[in-house]
Parts: structure tokens; C-alpha cells; sequence
């Protein structure tokens, strides 16, 4: 069956605002993506999940323990945390922050220096290793986190934005990593970016507002909520047209979205509409619906 991350009921309240409200999902081995736009609260729920923050009500269990009952200590050592920014001494090399955070996890001297040198070879950057973390990029302090979290070979992995500000190129080495390091464990990580939760997730928490707006194989969300494809409009001296009953949606500036039965029936149907007004047409183009057209019919909200 493999290590599951369960949150249940979940609460958490900020100065009487509920910030998380009943939030339950879980996630089994595999990628989970928790999605939804900046103060959703996904952090606040990361943060409980981790055992980093009491819930006001609620549990959570990892592989089978509570998190917050007597299996705490259990609980918390079956899984690896990578918060948004990891707190890495500066000065110290990339070896020397691992060997210390394995440490702080309660591993030995010798077991912690040997995991260190293991990870820094598995999340490739052995070579820096004596490098002080001040000096690297972006990306490899994302490695190094990735590495920091798997100190003690936990079983279900938990990271917080992974790929934020990174470039795309950055982007998509992480990913081949935790695609790497993530076999056969659960991972949990969130994302603001519907196109990073639909390619990377096997599973997707779609929250909003504290809450939990629906939850599902990408696919399956995208064929219950968002089926239809769009097609949208680049054109000038014109506002968007209705056609045939269909309104478009502003979706940039003078960019008009479509969401249609039949892309192939409505192109020529919205190019021959927008010349008729006399309009200029730069460009049409279908596209399918993914996640964020889910996050959108769900919410009424871009993410
Ligand atoms: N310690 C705190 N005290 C008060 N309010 C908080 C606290 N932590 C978070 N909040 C508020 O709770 C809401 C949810 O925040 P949270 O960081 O969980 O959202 P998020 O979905 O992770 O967004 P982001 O992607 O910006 O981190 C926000 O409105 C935030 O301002």
C-alpha cells in the first residue's frame, strides 16, 4: 500500500479568521499537488501537516500515526519537510548544512557526514559540496533543501512551492530530481501554478478560501468541471463579439476567450464574425482546458 499523508478536518484560525476551514485530503505514494492562489491556505495547512503548527481542530496522520497524539515523534520522523525558504546557515557549506540539519534529526556524527555525502551525490551536487550555501543559485539551494528534507530517508515527503522563482530551465532540472527522488514515497507539495499541478501531480487538492474545492486525478477534474475546449480571439477594433449565444471572457487585453463544444466548427464561425465588424485578426487558436479553466468554473477566479 505504500505511506499515505491524511489530513482531517483540519482548522486553523488567525485572530478569529479561519484561514484553513475543514480541510481534508489524502495523499498516497505518488505526487499531490495542493493548488490554489496566494492565501488560500496552503501553507497554513503544510504547516499542520508537518506537525510545525497545532491545529485548532483536526487531525493528521502519516503512514497510519497521528501527528498529534502519542505517535507524534513517529509521525514527524517518517516524513521530510522542504519549507519555501530553508533556513541554511550561509556560511556553512552545503556538506556542513546537511551534516547539521541530519543532527538537529537526531542522527549520529558518522550517520549524519555519511547521509550528507549520499544526498549531496543523489541530488547531484556532490561537487559543490564544499561550497558555502551563500554562493549557490536558486536551484541548487532548492536541491539542497530537497536533500535536507530526505536526511533520514522519511517516506512520505511534504515540500512548500518548490520550483517558486525559479527560471523555467531550473524549473524542470528540480523536477527531474523529485520526479527522481520521489518514486515510491508520497509526496505532497503545493503550487500556485495550474499547469505545474496538471503535468507534475498524479493527484490534485484544488483549495480556495481555507477550504477544499474539489479534489481528483487531473484528468477527472478537468472532465467534470472544465470539458469544453476555448477558443480564443487576438483581434483590434473590436470589444469582444457575441456569436450565436456564445459571450466571450476578457482573458488579456484584446484577447477574447470562447468556451465551445466544437473548436474546429467555431474558428472560421468567430473569424467571419470578428472581419464582419470590421475588426482586425491577428490570431485564433483552440486550446484545451486544464486546470486553471477547472480552478476558474469552480471559483469564478483566475489563479
Ligand atoms: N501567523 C499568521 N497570523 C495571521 N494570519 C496568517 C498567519 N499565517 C497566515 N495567515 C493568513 O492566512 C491566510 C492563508 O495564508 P497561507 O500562507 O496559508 O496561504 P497560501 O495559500 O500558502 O498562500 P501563499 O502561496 O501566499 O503562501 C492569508 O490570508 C494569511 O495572511
Amino acid at each position: 500500500m505504500g505511506c499515505v499523508i491524511e489530513a482531517l478536518g483540519l482548522v486553523k484560525a488567525f485572530g478569529g479568521r479561519r484561514v484553513v476551514d475543514g480541510v481534508s485530503f489524502s495523499a498516497g505514494v505518488g505526487f499531490t499537488a495542493l493548488m490554489g492562489p496566494n492565501g488560500a491556505g496552503k501553507t497554513t495547512t503544510l504547516s499542520m501537516v508537518v506537525g510545525a503548527l497545532r491545529p485548532d481542530r483536526g487531525s493528521v496522520r502519516v503512514c497510519g500515526f497521528y501527528m498529534w497524539g502519542r505517535d507524534g515523534l513517529r509521525a514527524r520522523r517518517l516524513l521530510g519537510y522542504a519549507p519555501q525558504d530553508m533556513p541554511f546557515k550561509d556560511k556553512l557549506s552545503g556538506y556542513e548544512n546537511l551534516v547539521w540539519i541530519g543532527l538537529i534529526k537526531g542522527l549520529g556524527l558518522f550517520e549524519a557526514g555519511r547521509e550528507a555525502r549520499r544526498l549531496l551525490e543523489e541530488v547531484g551536487l556532490y561537487e559543490h559540496r564544499g561550497k558555502r550555501v551563500a554562493l549557490y543559485s536558486g536551484g541548487m539551494r532548492r536541491k539542497l533543501a530537497v536533500a535536507a528534507a530526505l536526511l533520514g530517508n522519511p517516506e512520505a515527503l511534504v515540500l512548500d512551492e518548490p520550483t517558486s522563482g525559479l527560471d523555467p530551465v531550473a524549473r524542470a532540472d528540480l523536477w527531474d530530481l523529485l520526479a527522481k527522488v520521489g518514486r515510491g514515497r508520497a509526496v505532497l507539495f503545493t503550487t500556485h501554478m495550474a499547469e505545474e499541478a496538471q503535468r507534475r501531480a498524479d493527484f490534485v487538492v484544488i483549495m480556495h478560501e481555507g477550504r477544499v474545492a474539489a479534489a481528483g486525478r487531473p484528468g477527472e477534474l478537468v472532465a467534470k468541471y472544465a470539458p469544453n475546449p476555448r477558443v480564443l480571439v487576438y483581434a483590434e477594433g473590436a470589444k469582444g463579439i457575441e456569436v450565436e449565444g456564445a459571450r466571450p471572457r476578457e482573458a488579456g487585453p484584446g484577447v477574447y476567450e470562447y468556451e465551445v463544444a466544437d473548436a474546429s466548427l467555431w474558428i472560421p464561425k468567430l473569424a467571419e464574425a470578428y472581419l464582419r465588424v470590421g475588426a482586425k485578426v491577428w490570431r485564433i487558436e483552440a486550446r484545451e482546458p486544464g486546470l486553471e479553466e477547472v480552478f476558474f468554473a469552480l471559483t469564478g477566479r483566475r489563479l
